[in-house]
């Protein structure tokens, strides 16, 4: 039997985001998979797990209630799993913010003409701005959204993913928009600058390194996927969904140039999907996973190369352990 918690998985529109059409996939791949949801919301993750009832109604669906940004709420959940759960095989951690987002349009139509046009579109590098802001834990909300707190749940349901003679895999659902001068090791939680989410996204392709370095020993295997641009709530609030839809004759004549617009939450988890069917040993842990659809609507993964180094991986990993002794005392 497979058990799988996902993070982040909440109903929010008709639609859902890329988490919903993961676990629409895993069922369909598999009816007898086990999923646990680990939502913010008791009623959109009903919705969700009643919408996958739907069309999946013999599937086995537990919600578990997980704010993932405030480490109260990680720790009680990661208990409540615990008491569950015997074992985890998959732990999508899926959840993540990208608060006020701001687009420089000078920027944009520089970038049209700059011969960086592809660049642009598929990282969306330079376009974007964010505005932050301290949670009741004292932490920049982007960094316990998108890092921290995914980092404190690994850490808490060690025990489950770690068993002797069994191999278990953990899935950050990362972004091309991470970059390496977004993010600095004496800022981890980006307090100086206006771009968190890169920062965020930057620190979990490091902080995946640094899991498979400490964990791979004992069976737990860390990965790092890129969904591509997807229509859903988090890119509705960069810009308005009518606008979206509006140009999405233009985006489909941009996906012939970039694979990376695969627009759809079907096709963005292709990569999340893909990760599911392999071996975790045969991953390669410098290696992001991107879901990728061509002009023709043809979804595929491809591994990329991380911009990323064993030392920082390493330094960062250590300062979170730092970080968590010290929420620890507080909590
Ligand atoms: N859409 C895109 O183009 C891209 C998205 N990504 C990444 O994909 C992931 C999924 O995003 P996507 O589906 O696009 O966007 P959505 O906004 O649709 O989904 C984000 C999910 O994260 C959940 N979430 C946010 N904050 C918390 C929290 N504090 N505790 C628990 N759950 C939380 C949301 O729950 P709730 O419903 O309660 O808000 C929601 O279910 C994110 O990590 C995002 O950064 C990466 C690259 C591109
Ligand atoms: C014609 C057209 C497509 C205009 C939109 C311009 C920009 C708003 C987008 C171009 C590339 C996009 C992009 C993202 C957001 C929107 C753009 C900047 C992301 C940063 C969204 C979140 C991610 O994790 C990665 C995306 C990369 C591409």
């Amino acid at each position: 039997m497979i058990r799988s918690l996902h993070c982040g998985q909440d109903l929010k529109t008709v639609t859902g985001g890329i988490g919903l059409a993961l676990c629409e996939r895993l069922l369909s791949h598999d009816a007898q998979v086990q999923l646990c949801l680990a939502c913010r919301n008791g009623q959109r993750a009903e919705a969700a797990r009643q919408a996958l009832l739907v069309s999946h109604p013999q599937a086995h669906i537990s919600l578990v209630q997980l704010d993932v940004g405030s480490m109260h709420s990680v720790f009680k959940a990661a208990q409540e799993v615990r008491q569950r759960y015997n074992r985890l095989d998959y732990l999508y951690l899926n959840a993540g913010i990208m608060p006020n987002p701001q687009v420089d349009h000078k920027a944009f139509y520089k970038g049209l003409f700059s011969g960086k046009a592809v660049h642009m579109f598929s990282t969306g590098e330079g376009l974007l701005t964010q505005k932050d802001e301290v949670t009741s834990d004292g932490l920049q909300q982007v960094f316990a959204t998108n890092l921290f707190g995914h980092f404190i749940l690994v850490r808490e349901l060690e025990p489950l993913l770690c068993r002797p003679g069994n191999s278990s895999l953990i899935i950050w659902t990362s972004s091309s928009n991470a970059r390496r001068s977004a993010f600095s090791l004496d800022d981890l939680q980006h307090k100086q600058g206006n771009e968190s989410y890169s920062s965020s996204k930057y620190a979990s392709d490091l902080l995946s390194l640094a899991f498979n370095r400490h964990y791979n020993s004992k069976g737990l295997y860390s990965s790092v996927i890129c969904p591509g641009l997807v229509m859903t709530n988090l890119t509705y609030g960069i810009l308005p969904s009518f606008f979206w839809t509006l140009i999405m004759p233009i985006m489909w004549l941009i996906r012939i140039f970039t694979n990376t617009f695969t627009l759809t939450p079907y096709n963005g988890a292709e990569a999340l999907f893909w990760l599911f069917k392999q071996k975790p040993e045969a991953l390669d842990p410098m290696a992001k996973y991107h879901s990728l659809t061509s002009g023709l609507g043809n979804n595929y993964t491809q591994p990329c190369k991380m911009d990323i180094d064993d030392i920082m991986a390493e330094t960062l990993y250590e300062k979170l352990l730092d970080l968590e002794d010290a929420i620890r005392k507080k909590l």
